[in-house]
């Protein structure tokens, strides 16, 4: 706690830039009732030991009894808060050090002058310190300084509209058993999640060990989506691509991707026997399954898919393939990759009434109730991607664009994680069928941060389409380690 004091201390009087202390400086800190408020008490007493006046105002019913004492024995006095408190009218720089990591949407927050220099401790008082979604009475800050390590509230949501400039400290003690339950992916984390499993020897693997995707997808209604899913994949380098698309709509598939190779229901069947069978190394008929982009949901599913969704072998599900999935949870790997709306279609499937306004405002924790009643990863898509595991454990990915919000954007990332999720590299040596929630979700995130990658590569060079990122992808595989 004093190596958080010390570093915040040191942030205060950077922003005061004044040595020696000027005449009328006052530092005021906003004390909570947990530990961000013995940061902020250890840090005005060495404030205090610096010169500089200050004070302290008691936000909650009690305070850090030990950083009382030393500031206390350092000269500084604490009075209750209350709203037309003097100092605060009065005070050069106010130091946050209310709720950090501890803040709960509703919380009492105080109300500060407009305009007021704010340094806050660990996270601004009033951010979801997981999703970054921000209370209307937030406390702006022009800095924060967080203790640790980064938080994904700080970055994604409204954090970056709230936080200012971020300074992490590291501190030195052990955080294992208390791992944050939500984690970012960014671009480095990305690639190391992808390397994890890698072997000299897999570059000596034929297509079929490489591992081979099933693309159930398309209809008359949206021929296109078949396309973008199936090209995207071919361009990440899958092994195989098969494709099980309504007859009307196969010759056009055929021509814009003539790598893939069709599949009927009889070998859909053929595929999923065989799976049972599976004999270590020798590569599989299908290892894992991409469903949903362009399927006409109002047309029954044949009963090979249902066969799909009632196997162990890996699959990531989108759009209107969301509305196939039976309701509850499943046996099999699934990802689930809703947007916002979809997302609400699911929960309310599972008997869990929630609005899109609710879904924006608290994403983490619907994503969760879906993660839980499907026992399944699920990925709300969106400016930010959250992934969520059954465990309620979840990454998020701001690596993205606002480009990307183009349609067939979404078929193209189902293309992306299809591929991760059959390449045998990356999942286990051609036995996806063990492939554990952990990894999909970790797959899932990588997935998004290439689609965030091809993005910005594209916004980067003009417009982005679908086709664009599409076109992309064998460079930016490749920066990936593929
Ligand atoms: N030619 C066709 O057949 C087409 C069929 N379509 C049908 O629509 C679905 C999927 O639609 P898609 O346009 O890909 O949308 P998704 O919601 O799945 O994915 C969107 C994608 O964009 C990202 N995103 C959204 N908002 C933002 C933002 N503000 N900033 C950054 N990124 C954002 C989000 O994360 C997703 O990755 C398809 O299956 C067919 O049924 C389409 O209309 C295309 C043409």
């Amino acid at each position: 706690m004093k190596q958080a004091a010390s570093a915040l201390a040191a942030e205060a009087v950077d922003m005061l830039g004044e040595q020696p202390v000027a005449p009328g400086t006052l530092v005021v800190g906003l004390i909570g009732p947990g530990n961000n408020g013995g940061d902020g008490l250890y840090a005005l007493a060495q404030l205090e030991d610096q010169g500089y006046a200050t004070a302290a105002l008691q936000c909650g019913p009690s305070v850090h009894s030990d950083a009382l004492s030393v500031y206390e024995s350092a000269g500084g006095r604490i009075a209750p808060y209350s709203q037309d408190n003097q100092p605060l009218a009065n005070a050069t720089l106010i130091i946050d050090a209310l709720y950090g990591l501890g803040y709960r949407s509703g919380a009492e927050l105080p109300r500060i002058p407009r305009g007021s220099r704010v340094l806050a401790c660990d996270l601004p008082s009033g951010l979801n310190p997981e999703t970054g979604v921000a209370d209307d009475k937030v406390l702006l800050a022009e800095r924060t300084v967080t203790f640790g390590a980064m938080k994904s509230g700080l970055l994604t949501g409204d954090g970056p509209l709230v936080t200012g400039d971020i300074t992490v400290v590291p501190l030195d003690f052990d955080f294992t058993g208390q791992a944050p339950r939500t984690n970012l992916i960014d671009k480095q984390a990305a690639l190391q999640l992808l390397d994890a499993h890698r072997s000299w020897r897999d570059a000596g693997r034929h297509k079929y060990q490489r591992g081979v995707l099933g693309l159930i997808a398309g209809s008359s209604l949206y021929p296109g989506a078949a396309q973008l899913t199936a090209r995207a994949a071919v361009n990440c380098g899958v092994g195989l691509l098969r494709t099980h698309v309504p007859e009307d709509i196969a010759p056009l598939l055929a021509v814009a991707v003539p790598e893939t190779v069709p599949l009927d229901d009889d070998q859909i069947r053929e595929a999923l026997s065989s799976a049972r069978r599976y004999v270590h190394g020798r590569g599989a008929k299908i290892s894992s399954w991409a469903i949903g982009p362009g399927l006409d949901s109002r047309t029954p599913p044949t009963g090979a898919i249902a066969e799909v969704f009632a196997s162990r072998q890996p699959a990531v599900i989108d759009a209107s393939g969301l509305e196939l999935v039976p309701a509850g949870p499943s046996e099999q790997p699934r990802v689930l990759t809703p947007h916002a709306k979809e997302l609400r279609m699911l929960l309310r499937r599972a008997g869990v009434t929630v609005t899109i306004e609710e879904i924006t405002a608290d994403p983490i924790r619907w994503t969760r109730w879906a993660a839980l009643s499907y026992n399944a990863v699920v990925l709300l898509k969106g400016p930010t991607n959250y992934i969520v595991a059954p465990d309620g454990s979840s990454l998020v990915v701001s690596h993205t664009a606002p480009q990307l919000a183009t349609a067939g954007s979404g078929d193209v990332l189902t293309g992306i994680l299809g591929y991760l999720l059959s390449d045998s590299s990356l999942t286990g040596v051609n036995g996806v069928q063990t492939v554990s929630n952990r990894r999909m979700m970790e797959l899932a995130a990588c997935a998004a941060v290439i689609h965030g990658e091809a993005g910005r590569a594209a916004a980067a060079c003009g417009t982005v389409n679908a086709s664009r990122l599409i076109e992309l992808l064998p460079g930016i595989m490749k920066r990936f380690g593929f």
